[in-house]
């Protein structure tokens, strides 16, 4: 998909297609076409960091509480975005043993407890262990730094699903 095809998009289409490039956040996408046409995808993605960079602290907590958990609740019941699920996947969240779930279980509630928002980090980038190793450390951190790095996640998240949609991939079929 080019820049061109985007730019020749209605606003109902540009929603269906980039509506979940920030995990069940459409307000975002819905916001950023107050910006088309757009130069490039690139641009696209740029408009939406420039969004959530200008948002207040509390906004910034919403965004991440619109993540699912990594191997969490929506993950069991199949409830995942597909976008997420194949995130999830890809980190091999989907065959963990009963120990290593307990234990992911385990530190997102105590990182929830802590910061009041879930953990959250791009999991296409990780895998299972290095996603303990860094709930692990990231809990040492304070609040502030916190929000920061989850933020920052999630702009990796974005960028990799712009990526897939640039590729032509399009969304995995469930
Ligand atoms: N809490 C999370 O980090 N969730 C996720 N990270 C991803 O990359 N996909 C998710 O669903």
């Amino acid at each position: 998909m080019d820049i061109h095809a985007v730019n020749r998009m209605s606003y109902e289409e540009f929603l269906d297609v980039f509506g979940n490039i920030i995990e069940k956040c459409p307000l975002i996408t819905a916001a950023v076409w107050s910006n088309h046409p757009f130069s490039s995808l690139n641009g696209i993605e740029e408009r939406v960091y420039e969004f959530i960079d200008h948002l207040p602290p509390s906004g910034k907590e919403g965004i991440l509480r619109c993540h699912p958990d990594l191997a969490g609740r929506e993950l069991t019941s199949g409830s995942l975005t597909i976008e997420s699920q194949q995130e999830q996947r890809q980190a091999g969240l989907t065959s963990l043993s009963t120990e290593e779930r307990e234990t992911l279980g385990l530190l997102n509630s105590q990182y929830k407890t802590k910061f009041g928002f879930p953990f959250v980090i791009c999991a296409k980038m990780s895998d299972k262990y290095k996603i303990m190793e860094e709930m692990r450390s990231r809990l040492q951190n304070d609040p502030s730094q916190e929000l920061l790095k989850g933020i920052e996640e999630v702009k990796k998240i974005c960028h990799l699903r712009v990526q897939q949609l640039s590729n032509g991939v399009g969304l995995p079929t469930k």
